[in-house]
Order: C-alpha cells, then sequence, then structure tokens
C-alpha cells in the first residue's frame, strides 16, 4: 500500500502535512525495534520513553517514512501530527482495511466482571455454533489459537491486526480505561458497548472517580451507527451512566430497568440461580460460580445475546455448563472440607462480593490472603483492608507484586495500614505461599479461605514454596499432604 493511501484516514481530519515522495508501505510500527524495511514508524510520547528519540534507530532500519508530533526536517516523509497515539489507531485501521466492519464486536468496560463476561459471551457464542475471538486479561484468543496477552487491550496495532487476521465472526474484548483513555482504541467500532460497574480503582492514573468514569464512557464513541450500549444499573455508577447516554439518544438496553430486564428471585446458597425478567417473559437462569457478581455478569452476558437473536433456552443449556475462568472463583477442596478460593478480586467492591459469597455459602470462619500491588493506586488499600477485616475471622498480607515499590516499604506499609485498620484480625506474613500455607494447616471444616488478587498470574518472585502462582502453592501443599498420608 502507498503512503498517499495509507494517509487518506488522516487527510479526512485534517493532520497530514504535505510529503514529496509517496514509498510503498509494507507496515505500520510503533516500535523502532520492530521497525524493517518499508515500515511507516509512528512516535509516540509515552510514559517511559519517547519515540521520537527512536526515529534515528527506525530510519536505520529501514522505516519508509515517519508520523511525530514534533516538527522535524527528514530525508524520508515525515508527517506531523497533532496526537500520534490517535493517528496511530485511524492509520492502522485503514492499513489492515478496517477490520472492525468484518466483524460482530462487543467491547466490555467496567472496573469488575470484564473477564467473566466476556468468557461467558464466548461460552453462550460458541454454545450456539458461531465462532468468537476474545481479548483480553487471560488471554487472547484468535481463531482459536490462543496468545499471552501484553495488556488487557492491546495497543491500536494489535488491535487491528487481530481484527484483520480473526476470521470468526464474533470478537468479544475487554476495554480497559487506560486503552480508553490512551487512544489505543482509535479506529475500532463496535457493535455492543457493555459497562458493567465502577469502583475504587486505577486513581493513580486517573486521579479521580469522575475522570474514571468520564475515561469509561468514552466506550460509547466506539459505537457503530446500528450499536447499542448496554448498562448495568445495579450501581450508582451504572445509573449514571445510563441517565447520560439516554440524554445523548445512545440506543441503550439496561439491566435492571423494569421496562427492559431485572433479576429476579436470587438464590445463593448452593448454585447460583435467579430469573431473569425481559419484558414478560421470566427465564430460570441456573449459573456454576457463585456470588451476586457473577449473577450480574451472567445477566449481562445473557441481555447481550438476546439482542443478538441468541435461542434463550440454549443460552440458559449453555450457562448451567459454564465452565469458569482461570483465577476467578476457582475453587480447591481442602481434606477437612475447607473450601481454598483463588480470584482475582483487587478491589473493595470485589472484595465485599466475595467475602459475602462465603457467607451465603455457610462458611463458619473465613481466612483471607492478599496483597497490595507496589506503584499502583495506594488510596484503595486502607478500604480494601477494612472490608476484609469486616468479613473474615483473620487475614493475612502478603508482598504481592512489589513493581517499582521497596520490599521494605511495602511490608512497612503492610504494617502500619494493619494496626490503624486491621481490627486486630490481621497479620503479615510477607512471604505469599508460607502465609498459604499456614492457613492450610489451620483449616477446619467449613472454613473458607480466600487468596485473592492475582488469580492465574504467576509470582513475580520465588517464594519459600516450590511453586509459582497460587494455584501451584495450592497443589503442593495437596500434594505433600498426600505424601504424608494426611487426609
Ligand atoms: C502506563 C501505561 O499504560 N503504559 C502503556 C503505554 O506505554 P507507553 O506508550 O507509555 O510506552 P513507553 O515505554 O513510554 O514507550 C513510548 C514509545 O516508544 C517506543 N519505543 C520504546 C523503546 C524503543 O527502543 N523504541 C521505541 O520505539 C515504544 O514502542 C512506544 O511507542 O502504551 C503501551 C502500548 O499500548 C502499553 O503496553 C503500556 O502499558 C503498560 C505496560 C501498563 O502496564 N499499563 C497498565 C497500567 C494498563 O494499561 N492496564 C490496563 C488494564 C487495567 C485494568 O483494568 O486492570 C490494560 O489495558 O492492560
Ligand atoms: N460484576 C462484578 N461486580 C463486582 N465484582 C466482580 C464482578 N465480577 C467479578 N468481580 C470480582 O472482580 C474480580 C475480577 O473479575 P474479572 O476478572 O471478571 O474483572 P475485570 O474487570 O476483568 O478485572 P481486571 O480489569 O482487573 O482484569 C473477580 O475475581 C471477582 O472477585
Amino acid at each position: 500500500m502507498r503512503l498517499s493511501q495509507v494517509m487518506k484516514c488522516l487527510k479526512d481530519s485534517g493532520e497530514m502535512d504535505l510529503f514529496t515522495n509517496d514509498p510503498e508501505i509494507t507496515g505500520i510500527e510503533m516500535d523502532s525495534r520492530h521497525v524493517g524495511k518499508g515500515s511507516l514508524f509512528v512516535a509516540i510520547k509515552g510514559f517511559q520513553a519517547d519515540g521520537h528519540s527512536f526515529i534515528e534507530q527506525a530510519v536505520k532500519n529501514g522505516a519508509a517514512a515517519v508520523v511525530g508530533e514534533e516538527d522535524l526536517q527528514m530525508d524520508i516523509p515525515y508527517i506531523r501530527v497533532a496526537d500520534s497515539r490517535t493517528s496511530l489507531g485511524k492509520l492502522a485501521s485503514c492499513f489492515y482495511s478496517h477490520p472492525s466492519k468484518e466483524h460482530k464486536i462487543v467491547g466490555i468496560t467496567g472496573t469488575n466482571g470484564k473477564t467473566t463476561t466476556s468468557y461467558i459471551l464466548k461460552h453462550i457464542l460458541e454454545t450456539a455454533g458461531r465462532t468468537c475471538s476474545l481479548l483480553g486479561t487471560v488471554s487472547y484468543v484468535i481463531n482459536n489459537e490462543v496468545y499471552k496477552p501484553t495488556n488487557t487491550t492491546p495497543d491500536a496495532l494489535q488491535i487491528q491486526k487481530m481484527l484483520s487476521e480473526s476470521m470468526d465472526e464474533f470478537v468479544v474484548m475487554e476495554i480497559s480505561s487506560h486503552a480508553l483513555e490512551q487512544s489505543r482504541t482509535e479506529g475500532l467500532q463496535i457493535d455492543y458497548g457493555l459497562f458493567t460497574n465502577l469502583a475504587h480503582d486505577h486513581l493513580d492514573y486517573h486521579k479521580n472517580m469522575d475522570s474514571y468514569f468520564i475515561d469509561k464512557k468514552k466506550i460509547f464513541s466506539l459505537l457503530k451507527k446500528e450499536g447499542k450500549a448496554v448498562v448495568n444499573l445495579y450501581n450508582s455508577w451504572g445509573e449514571k451512566m445510563a441517565e447520560d447516554l439516554q440524554k445523548e439518544n445512545v440506543p441503550l438496553m439496561m439491566l435492571g430497568d423494569e421496562n427492559c430486564c431485572s433479576i429476579e428471585d436470587v438464590q445463593l446458597n448452593g448454585k447460583t440461580v435467579f430469573i431473569l425478567k425481559m419484558n414478560d417473559k421470566r427465564y430460570k437462569i441456573k449459573f456454576p460460580l457463585p456470588g451476586y457478581h457473577n449473577v450480574y455478569n451472567a445477566a449481562m452476558a445473557f441481555l447481550t445475546g438476546m439482542d443478538m437473536g441468541l435461542d434463550p433456552d440454549n443460552m440458559i443449556k449453555s450457562l448451567a455448563s459454564f465452565p469458569g475462568i482461570p483465577g476467578r472463583f476457582e475453587t480447591i477442596t481442602h481434606p477437612t472440607g475447607a473450601k481454598f478460593v483463588v480470584d482475582y478480586a483487587h478491589t473493595k467492591d470485589a472484595f465485599e462480593y466475595c467475602l459475602e459469597t462465603a457467607r451465603q455459602q455457610g462458611a463458619e470462619r473465613i481466612f483471607h490472603i492478599y496483597g497490595f500491588r507496589g506503584g499502583r493506586d495506594q488510596s484503595k488499600r486502607e478500604e480494601m483492608i477494612k472490608v476484609s477485616a469486616r468479613y473474615s475471622n483473620q487475614f493475612y498480607l502478603t508482598a504481592d507484586d512489589l513493581n517499582d515499590e521497596t520490599e521494605e516499604k511495602m511490608i512497612g506499609e503492610l504494617h502500619s495500614l494493619n494496626e490503624q485498620f486491621g481490627n486486630g484480625k490481621g497479620q503479615v506474613i510477607a512471604d505469599r505461599t508460607l502465609a498459604i500455607q499456614k492457613a492450610w494447616q489451620q483449616a477446619k471444616k467449613n472454613d473458607w479461605i480466600f487468596i485473592t488478587g492475582k488469580g492465574p498470574e504467576s509470582y513475580k518472585k520465588p517464594f519459600k514454596l516450590p511453586a509459582e502462582s497460587d494455584l501451584e502453592t495450592l497443589k503442593f501443599l495437596q500434594e505433600s499432604g498426600r505424601h504424608q498420608g494426611v487426609i
């Protein structure tokens, strides 16, 4: 494709300056290290580095043209734009022939429930015999091939490339607020935009809840002409979102609105069973994942499936056979019958939903093992400890992924938070595997032990026990118990 053809996508928005020759463009790159002969290199001012300082390297690697924000003179075509990130999405969409058009795309945003809802939707679509790609925190799945994700929502280049490679009819993707704020979704067009909820998280990045909300709301600017918003009203931010969208005349389906679809008769002791009332019809849904939060996730997926024209009876069967998601309420039963749950909860709301679920399931004692990511939103830590102290009989604070924080600083912070807000129930055990071992050794019948925050993710540093994730630690303890004849 000639540069002038790729540039047409920017020309429309008046972002293009003149250039003198028209080379053949073999690919678009945002990382100078990936540039090859004929690439168009887009220089981005990032949080860690400035892509403009790698232009020379990109040219050495064979770049045929460069897009950037600075006023530069070069021997190859240089196109100055106001915002490289938005230009990247537009250019990539153009280069890959606007692949959003080729699929029915569901974008899911919200603080909690994106991964779960996306897995449920993929499952019900596939049960109905439809093909579905998935882009999200746990994995990217394209044409049934599974890839390790870079981000929850990949960069604009990857999005457009994967959409163009996907031969699946549907694409279900998690859309993070970071991605929306960083214009990774520029050039993407979606058929459904789902908003699950908003809760205190990522305020290191978004500064306050209002600006976090505004970034999340950007998902609806991606809707195709005939696209629809699906909003969960069972939380106050969902109500606000729906109100805003109604004012803006965005076609909207609301979970929790009597005139559309509402949840009734929820049973949570044992299996999750509830009624979804849609217009005059009532659908009885049985869902294997416990907890009220999963009622919302299943209902959001069902509502979207109904609008897609899927058969409700088929969806009900599909939901009943949902196989679960790695690291989302994954349960291992201790020899005493105690339940060990590995979960990805890392917000106050998610803690509440999880720990409350144990109460609903008849837990006599609740133990909770968790930590905080270093270098991430520190303002949420106090609220999370308070919830944990309210619901659990005892909790252990461990060193989670430290990122840029030192272990010493994190441990000091854990002690301090525990003293202030732990209600005398907390203990700092920095080694996560030893904290899990301690809980394993003291577990009794009818105890529920939650290990939260990492889900299926690997530990970033080695701990005492030979395991690389929470699940592996539990399996190690299970195996060791068997070898020692402990039943
Ligand atoms: C803070 C942040 O969000 N950073 C994201 C951002 O990176 P950046 O643009 O700042 O990159 P940078 O390292 O400063 O580099 C700037 C530019 O120089 C280029 N470069 C760099 C080096 C070089 O030698 N040559 C070169 O050309 C880079 O390719 C880049 O184009 O854009 C990248 C591409 O999209 C993201 O991968 C990266 O996510 C980082 C890794 C990250 O951890 N982000 C988290 C906060 C995040 O986005 N999380 C959400 C999920 C949140 C949730 O809901 O839980 C997500 O969507 O994953
Ligand atoms: N609808 C919901 N409301 C509140 N909490 C939820 C909901 N669904 C799941 N959770 C809790 O949040 C955790 C993360 O869920 P999930 O992975 O589906 O969310 P996510 O939005 O993809 O999160 P992340 O962006 O951090 O990957 C779950 O392990 C559970 O504890």
